[in-house]
């Protein structure tokens, strides 16, 4: 169904302000360039809607700052708990982490994740590290996150506006204790969580597969959108194995491949036009 929205693709090569006019401008870009190109297009044209802001889009390029907004929550209400896996950040020297993972008390296996996200396939090179002496291997700037063992599923939540969407994919599986014990050493592993690995119509136990309560993805994606200025998003949610109820939030992504969330052309349009509507609404009548 034709519902009038004409998209125009933006010619980099040019000023933001000589071309449209547009009422949204839909981008996932960052650098300085851009971002002084988006920011005078904004204080020349505030009754256009960017999506999103590029300073809290930064925010989510460095796997700190991505969560510290969830770290910071407390949403523990009856529907259940929302944490983030304990973390430590490398910054330089490589031969310190045995040292600065001991002193944190983190507790193995670790994922090993790049610090920075820049786009290219490097930022999502990750590693499970089963002791601590082989992270000295490991290339900082870097997070080390406790591995926490979910029963192979992840929860990727996906966030158009108000709208959530849920979908499963698999997921590493738990490490047992006796494996812990038995393997040392650091492994890259691959993007297990893509969309090729749906799990959405697999055969699973129940415990595991149980999406989490939506009033609790509702306070959570609420919370977010207000914390951290961003209107499209997806979070990467886990349940900790064992329990119902306990989940940890362990990637954001910015504006993710919507083309693979369900129903995607209808919550994405509407979305577009609702954003168009409230602006008529909000002008005063002549
Ligand atoms: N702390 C953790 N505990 C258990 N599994 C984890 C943890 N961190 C990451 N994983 C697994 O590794 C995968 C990739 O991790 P993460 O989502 O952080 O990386 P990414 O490169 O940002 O992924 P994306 O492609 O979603 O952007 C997750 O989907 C999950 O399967
Ligand atoms: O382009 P960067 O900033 O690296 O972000 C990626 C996300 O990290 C991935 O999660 C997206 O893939 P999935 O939607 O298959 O998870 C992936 O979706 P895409 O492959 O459709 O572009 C990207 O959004
Ligand atoms: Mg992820
Ligand atoms: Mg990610």
């Amino acid at each position: 169904m034709n519902k009038g929205i004409f998209f125009v693709a933006i010619d980099l090569n040019r000023p933001l302000s000589e071309q449209g006019p547009f009422d949204v401008v839909l981008h996932k870009l960052s650098g300085k360039d851009w971002c002084a190109n988006i920011e005078n297009f904004r204080q020349k044209n505030p009754e256009v809607t960017v999506l999103d802001p590029p300073f809290a889009i930064e925010h989510l390029h460095n796997r700190q700052s991505m969560l510290q907004d969830v770290a910071d929550l407390n949403l523990s209400d009856c529907h259940g708990k929302v944490g983030v896996p304990r973390q430590l950040v490398i910054k330089k020297d490589p031969s310190s982490i045995p040292y600065e993972v001991n002193k944190a008390g983190l507790k193995l296996p670790l994922v090993a994740k790049p610090l920075v996200l820049d786009g290219s396939a490097k930022s999502h090179e990750l590693f499970l590290a089963y002791d601590q002496f082989s992270l000295a291997e490991l290339e900082p700037p870097l997070v080390l996150q406790e591995f926490v063992n979910h029963g192979g599923i992840l929860f990727k939540v996906y966030i158009v506006g108000e709208i959530i969407k849920v979908v499963r994919r698999f997921s590493l599986p738990n490490v047992s204790k006796r494996e812990l014990e038995k393997v040392a050493g650091v492994f890259r592993f691959p993007r297990v969580s893509s969309s090729a690995a749906s799990a959405d119509d697999a055969d699973l136990e129940p415990s595991v597969a149980e999406h989490p309560p939506q009033p609790l993805l509702e306070n959570l994606a609420r919370e977010l959108r207000h914390r951290l200025g961003l209107r499209l998003f997806n979070i990467d949610m886990i349940r900790e194995h064992g329990t119902r109820d306990v989940f940890y939030v362990i990637d954001i992504n910015y504006f993710p491949g919507y083309g693979k969330m369900p129903d995607y052309e209808h919550i994405f349009t509407d979305f577009l036009l609702s954003l168009v509507q409230s602006k008529h609404k909000k002008r005063p009548a002549v």
